[in-house]
């Protein structure tokens, strides 16, 4: 049942995951993905470094550029302090439906604030938009084709700041080797790789954390 796959992990999270409760609805995308069908949310093993920097940089302003089903953006809004804001960005209007009726069910969606549309079309908007400045933490996790050219649409946009921490999902499965090149190799960045397993698979991935020179 369910035409989609975001459809099926929904209905499961619903049928499942006590309402209002996070940490029972991220255990739910996980229970089925790992036993049901595989699904690309950045997973347990993945979302526990997520966690920890989160938990490290207690931003204030948050960009996730990839929603799919809102399971990191569940991971992230669950450890946001009070007043916090959590920005995703997502292109296919179905995941982010998904995503929405996700986060509501787990009673994140006053914290969170979804855009559907290409990133590199929304991000020069988000200052304007949000009266804000400048990220504390942004999770790179959509395609990977696009972590090279965001990144340098941030920059240009003037929404990093000296600190700000660019964490990124998949450099190595499927990898973005452009992108690695970059951080590792500016003098703007402070590059660091946390090797790991790919989303309930036994296959190597890493994320990397790149802080933000100015
Ligand atoms: O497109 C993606 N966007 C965001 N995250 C992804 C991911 O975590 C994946 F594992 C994968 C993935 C898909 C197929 C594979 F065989 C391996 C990884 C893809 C994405
Ligand atoms: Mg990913």
């Amino acid at each position: 049942s369910g035409q989609s796959r975001p459809m099926r992990i929904l209905q499961f999270v619903q049928s499942a995951a006590a309402p209002g409760d996070a940490n029972s609805a991220i255990c739910a995308v996980d229970s089925y993905c790992a036993n049901v069908e595989w699904a690309m949310n950045v997973g347990d093993k993945k979302g526990q470094i997520l966690d920890a920097v989160v938990l490290a940089v207690r931003p204030r302003w948050v960009l996730e550029l990839g929603t799919y089903c809102g399971y990191s953006t569940m991971r992230i809004a669950r450890l946001l302090p009070p007043g916090a804001r959590l920005v995703t960005l997502e292109m296919n209007q179905h995941y982010a439906q998904v995503a929405k009726q996700i986060l509501g069910h787990a009673g994140l969606d006053t914290q969170v604030d979804l855009l559907v549309g290409a990133s590199s079309a929304l991000i020069p908007q988000l200052k304007k938009k949000f009266e804000m400045e400048t990220f504390d933490l942004i999770f790179i996790d959509h395609w990977k084709a696009s972590y090279l050219p965001d990144a340098r649409l941030l920059e240009e946009c003037g929404l990093l700041a000296p600190g700000t921490v660019l964490l990124a999902d998949n450099v190595t499965c499927p990898g973005a080797p452009d992108y690695l090149q970059y951080v590792r190799n500016s003098p703007r960045y402070r590059s660091e790789y946390f090797p790991c397993q790919l989303e309930y698979l036994q296959v190597e991935d890493g994320m990397e954390k790149s802080v933000f020179l100015g």
